[in-house]
């Protein structure tokens, strides 16, 4: 079992004039990680500090025993945002071969990486011309390129038909599974259950950690939402 990929103590976050982390603790071990809560509860704004482009107000982040965002960490994450940061001018085969020699891998790596998002059928269309959801899982290939030993995913399901869906949480398992951390972000309730593990989230704090069997039985709750309301209600008692 792999180390603890994130550790984080103490990490507060102010945005806009207001906290929007507040003293989160928090780690992430192996397998796969949901960070699931509304939106606007902040998960983007941990997200973005377990990769080092957030400011922090207090607390440290730390990724395989390094400072976030430092430079043994640069080969190591791979980290997909919400907007897709392709270039829409290109195809797909082009976007990855360019983003290829900057990352310095060969055509091995574009082949491999656009047949795990399942894009071999679409190599020559322009990423203009594609879906939202094509147009992530194109960002998602760029992100797989190299072999990350931790994948930070930020909502990367959303927007996508159930089929595609499935999918992509079967290579997140995939990949998992061949050893990488991987950490997904969602406001959708009902992907906890294909997590390992869960990381519950409200109002910039973690309300529940532990796998999806162990929340539902700590609230005696037959569904993950459930779970999450009752925890929420019990909060504010
Ligand atoms: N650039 C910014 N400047 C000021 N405040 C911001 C900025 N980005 C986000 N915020 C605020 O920080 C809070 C958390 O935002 P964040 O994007 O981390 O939430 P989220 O849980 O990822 O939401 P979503 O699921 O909608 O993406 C929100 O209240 C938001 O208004």
């Amino acid at each position: 079992m792999m180390k603890n990929a994130v550790e984080v103590r103490g990490l507060t976050v102010v945005r806009g004039g207001r906290p929007v982390l507040e003293g989160l603790d928090l780690t992430v071990g192996g397998g796969v990680t949901g960070l699931l809560g509304p939106s606007g509860c902040g998960k983007s704004t941990l997200l973005r500090a377990l990769v080092g482009v957030q400011r922090l107000q207090a607390g440290e982040v730390t990724v395989f025993g390094h400072p976030a965002g430092s430079r043994p960490l640069r080969d190591r994450l791979g980290y997909v945002t919400q907007a897709a940061s392709v270039y829409d001018d290109l195809s797909v085969a082009e976007n990855l071969t360019f983003f290829a020699r900057v990352l310095g891998v060969g055509r091995v790596e574009v082949d491999r990486a656009v047949e795990a998002v399942d894009l071999s059928g679409h190599r020559d269309q322009p990423v203009g011309r594609m879906s939202g959801g094509q147009r992530s899982r194109v960002s998602l290939a760029v992100a797989l390129l190299t072999t990350p030993d931790l994948l930070v995913l930020d909502e990367p399901t959303v927007g996508l038909d159930p089929v595609l869906r499935r999918d992509l949480w079967a290579l997140f398992h995939r990949l998992a599974d061949a050893g990488a951390a991987v950490l997904v972000s969602s406001h959708v309730m009902d992907e906890a259950e294909r997590c390992d593990r869960l990381l519950l989230m409200r109002e910039g704090r973690i309300i529940a950690d532990g796998s999806p069997d162990e929340i539902r039985e700590r609230t005696g709750s037959a569904d993950i939402e459930t779970a999450f309301l009752a925890i929420v209600g019990k909060d504010a008692a």
